[in-house]
């Protein structure tokens, strides 16, 4: 669902790279912490998925698109396919919580009749049942959190990323937020969530992927924040017949939008003296099994 492939980020005018060289995938359906201090590249990772920033080095899978190769124009599409809960909630303050979550709906086009039926669905998922008549300055912030969850998830997309999303509220109501974020999990969405909330992390016992300046020092399967002893996501080479379901459909569909761009992709054995126009594609790389690690 989301891969990356030995990524560096540097942005302009800087001299070390908010992410080194980090190589990890994020399968379907998958619950993951993204852990680090300020400024170890949590944010960066996050809109390096969104494609609001674009790598340096490596390349990136989402969704079986391959960013590096996503004309802007499809980027909307991409997008439709990710919510995004930021720190801050971002709710529009003069309108209604059902007008936050309806906004959402309304951009992608949804009739009157699926806005009416799917956001009272989504409310009471997030427990915030016959509230929707309420202003934003109405609500505690949790509740606050709880609609900008609700407006991100209510055109169900495939993944859901949370930067910080309890960085503004307090340990019970954090721990609230982040079971909610499991709740929606449950329904098949992956989420992935920044924070360097240690207590919630160590309350779920979920995957963990610890960046540490730009470099992803751990990745284990469950733990806490500071579990973790394996060095490194080692990417191998996987074979064909080797791959689950929906990576072979990210492959088909990575070719399909590379033949989009750049037109069809040479048959087998044509021109074999001709510079190859995409190297290192394929094959795409799979996380390898990581060993147990121990809890320090
Ligand atoms: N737009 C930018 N231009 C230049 N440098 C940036 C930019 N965004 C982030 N950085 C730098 O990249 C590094 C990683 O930042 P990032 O925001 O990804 O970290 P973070 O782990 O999310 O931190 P925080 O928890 O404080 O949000 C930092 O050194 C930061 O200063």
């Amino acid at each position: 669902m989301i891969l990356f492939e030995n990524v560096t980020k540097t942005y302009p005018r800087t001299q070390r790279p908010a992410l080194d060289d980090v190589s990890l995938e994020i399968t379907r359906g998958e619950f993951v912490f993204v852990v680090g201090t300020s400024g170890s590249g949590k944010s960066t990772l996050l809109q390096l998925v969104m494609k609001e920033q674009d790598v340096t080095a490596g390349r990136i899978l989402v969704a079986g698109r391959e960013l590096g190769l996503l004309a802007d124009r499809k980027v909307p599409a991409l997008r439709r396919e990710i919510g995004f809960v930021f720190q801050d909630f971002r709710l529009l303050p003069n309108k209604t919580v059902h007008q936050n979550v309806a906004y959402a709906l309304q951009v992608l086009g949804a009739s009157r009749a699926r806005i009416r039926q799917t956001v009272p669905e989504t409310l009471e998922l997030v427990g915030l049942g016959g509230m929707g008549k309420r202003l934003p300055h109405q609500l505690s912030g949790g509740e606050q959190q709880r609609v900008a969850i609700a407006r991100a998830f209510v055109n169900r997309p495939p993944i859901l990323l949370a930067d910080e999303p309890t960085g503004n509220l307090d340990p019970d109501t954090s721990l609230e937020i982040v079971k909610l974020l499991e709740r929606i999990n449950h329904t098949g969405t992956t989420v992935v969530m920044a924070t360097h909330d240690t207590a919630t992390v160590n309350a779920m016992q979920k995957r963990v992927i610890r960046l540490d300046r730009g470099l992803l020092v751990a990745d284990v399967e469950t733990g806490d924040y500071t579990t973790g002893s394996i060095p490194r996501v080692v990417l191998e080479p996987a074979q064909p017949d080797d791959l689950p379901d929906p990576l072979q459909a990210e492959a088909l569909d990575a070719v399909e939008a590379y033949e989009e761009e750049e037109g069809e992709l040479p048959p087998i054995g044509r021109d074999a003296d001709a510079p190859i126009a995409r190297p290192e594609r394929f094959p795409l790389f799979r996380r390898r099994q990581p060993e147990r690690s121990t809890t320090h």
